[in-house]
Order: C-alpha cells, then structure tokens, then sequence
C-alpha cells in the first residue's frame, strides 16, 4: 500500500495538478467588481482599438508610453483608477501644481473618440487609461499584463486632494511605504513600480534639491547618494539658469525600452530622483533592487501582479460611484 502511494506520488502529473489546484484557490488580489473582458458583448473590439491608438501614437513619439504610465499612477493614486485626473476646469487635479508636468491626454482623448464613434456611451475612460498604460509598457518592450475592466468614471476632482497622496520625490523611505500601504500596495509594489522609471523623462526641478546653487549660480552636489560623474552630466543638462522646461530621461541609459536597466542604474548610485535612490539605500529594499538588476525576467514577473494592484485601487463599479463619460475632459452632467 505504501509503495503503491509513494508511486502515485511520484509521477510528475500528480504535482502539476496539486500545483494548479493550488494556484486556482490562492488568493488572487481583489479587484472590485472588475471582470476580465468586461466589454467582450457590448464592445468586443474595446482593447483592441485602444491598443491601435496607442501603437500609433507611441510609434510616432516614443515619449508617450512615459505620459501613459506615469498619468495613471496620479490618477490611481487620487479617488482611485477613476480617470478623475482627466477632468478639466478650475481646482480639479489637473490645475495642482504636482499635476502640471503630466501629459498624454490627447492619446485617451482620440481613443474616447474612436470608441464613442463604434461604441456610444459604453467603455469608460478610466478603463481606457488603464489599458492605454499597459499597452504602453508592452511597446516599449515591457510585459504583457492582462487586466480587468469595468470601471466607472468619478465625478469628483479636487487640486486639494493631490497632495496628500502624491509621493514627493523628498520622502523618506518610512513616507513613501506608508502611502503605498494606504492604498494596498507593499514594499514589494514600492520597489517593483518604480521601475516605472526606466522610460520617460523629468523637468530638471524634478530633481534640484540634490543640488545646492552658490552666489555665482554654480551648481554643488549635496547628496552623497548620487554618484559624481553621473551628478556632472545632470549639472550639464539642467544648469541653474535652465529653461524650466528643460528635460532629462529618468533612465540615462535606454530611456526608451522599459527593462530592468532602473535597477542596474540604481547600483551604481545613478536614480534620478532621491526617492530612486533610496530603494537601494535601504535593507527594505536593496534585494529586490539587486534581483531585478541581474535579472530582467524577476523584474517582468514581478511587475505583472503590481501593476494589476495598482489599477485596482479604488475602482468605481456601480451606478452611484461613477458614470461613462461622454468625454473624459468633463464630467456629463455640468
Ligand atoms: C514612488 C514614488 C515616485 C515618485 C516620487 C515619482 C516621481 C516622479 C517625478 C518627479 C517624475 C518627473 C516628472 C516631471 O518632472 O515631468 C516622474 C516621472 C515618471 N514617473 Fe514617477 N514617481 C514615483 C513612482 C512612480 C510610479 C509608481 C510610476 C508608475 C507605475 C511612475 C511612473 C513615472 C513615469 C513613467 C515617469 C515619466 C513621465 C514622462 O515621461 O512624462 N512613477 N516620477
Ligand atoms: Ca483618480
Ligand atoms: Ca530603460
């Protein structure tokens, strides 16, 4: 009998399955009421021209994947994935000074159009948001990541609400986890989305606290953190007499490719931001930092449940919660 068992056990199907009924029962994160393929019958071709609008507009200006990703992180952020940092109009999110810099607007804008012209009044433009950024990630090269839709449009957006649940490039370690956590994202999401940075640029105030200006406008290190050479070429690119506007690429090395090149840079102390920087100053983080750094697959497979997480929080699914806007600039009822 137990020679009979152990030879049961032995045969490598008899693992496959315990492992699949394991992973049909493990605890997948909660998403609302979202569904996968939520559109499959009222609009089955809702991802797909998403998708297009996305591959063109990426193709022909390779710095919108950076907008995409990085306007659906303040919008999740605030009120949820709610597409509440779409709305235009005095006070609203947009008109914050934390909001300024975001941009990719006209890329949902053309992708409402399209849906609103074969589909009226049926795919919301948080959902396109969301898909917008996950397409944007696979263009550039990053993983392909499946996520549910369903989720309404907010009709509240406040300037005032920015701030207290934006992270500032100036937060601590302790800071930063504890707003992720307020919105059900770990350490782990910390270090895996911030990989977000391995696309798109920033304005050079982004990152001027690392640097000090003398009498003569000269720009000096101050933070320890950031390798020298790397501070120079920054000084190079944004001097203190920069046009505002003036921009450098969050990843100096492949600034378009999303791929695990943030967290090689973050070894050898070039993170753009100060809040880069500290994922490898700190023991909380810095073995991820090194995993993802030597392994680009540990990244990708890391980044596909976060990034699910993060267009999860907060969803709006029923009537009450939120609406399908006509147009994602403005709310329909004025
Ligand atoms: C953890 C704390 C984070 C801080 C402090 C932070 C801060 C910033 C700042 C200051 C910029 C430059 C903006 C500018 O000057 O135009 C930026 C850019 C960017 N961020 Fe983050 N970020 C964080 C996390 C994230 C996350 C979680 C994502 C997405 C999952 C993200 C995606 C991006 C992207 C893609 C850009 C480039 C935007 C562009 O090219 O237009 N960031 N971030
Ligand atoms: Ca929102
Ligand atoms: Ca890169």
């Amino acid at each position: 009998m137990e020679e009979r068992t152990l030879a049961f056990a032995s045969r490598p199907f008899v693992y496959y399955f315990l492992i699949l009924i394991s992973l049909c029962i493990a605890p997948s994160p909660s998403c609302g009421d979202l569904s996968f393929g939520f559109y499959s019958a009222s609009c089955p071709t809702a991802e797909f021209m998403v998708r297009n609008v996305v591959r063109t507009a990426s193709s022909r200006d390779p710095t919108i994947p950076g907008k995409l990703l990085r306007l659906l992180f303040h919008d999740c952020f605030v009120e949820g994935c709610d597409a509440s940092v779409l709305l235009q109009g005095n006070g609203t999110e947009r008109s914050d000074p934390a909001n300024t810099s975001l941009d990719g607007f006209s890329v949902v804008d053309s992708a409402k159009r399209v849906l609103e012209l074969f589909c009226p009044g049926t795919v919301s433009c948080a959902d396109i948001l969301a898909l917008a950024a996950r397409d944007a990630v696979e263009f550039a090269g990053g993983p392909v990541v499946q996520i549910p839709t369903g989720r309404r449009d907010g009709k509240v957006s406040s300037a005032s609400n920015v701030r207290p649940n934006i992270i500032d490039t100036s937060f601590t370690m302790d800071e930063m986890t504890k707003l992720f956590s307020s919105k059900g994202l770990s350490l782990d999401d910390l270090a895996t989305l911030s990989g977000a940075h391995t696309i798109g640029r920033a304005h050079c105030s982004a990152f001027s606290d690392r640097f000090q200006e003398d009498s003569k406008g000269k720009l000096t290190l101050i933070d320890a953190s950031l390798d020298n050479a790397y501070a120079d070429e920054l000084i190079k690119q944004c001097p203190a007499n920069a046009n505002p506007s003036t921009m450098v690429n969050n990843d100096p090395e492949t600034s378009f490719v999303f791929d695990n090149q943030y967290y090689k840079n973050l070894l050898v102390r070039k993170g753009l931001f100060q809040s880069d920087s500290v994922l490898f100053g700190d023991d909380r983080t810095r073995k991820q930092v090194k995993s993802f750094a030597n392994d680009q697959f540990s990244f990708f497979e890391s980044w596909s449940p976060s990034f699910l997480k993060l267009t999860c929080i907060g969803v709006k699914t029923t009537e009450d919660e939120g609406e399908i806007r006509a147009s994602c600039s403005s709310t329909n009822i004025a």
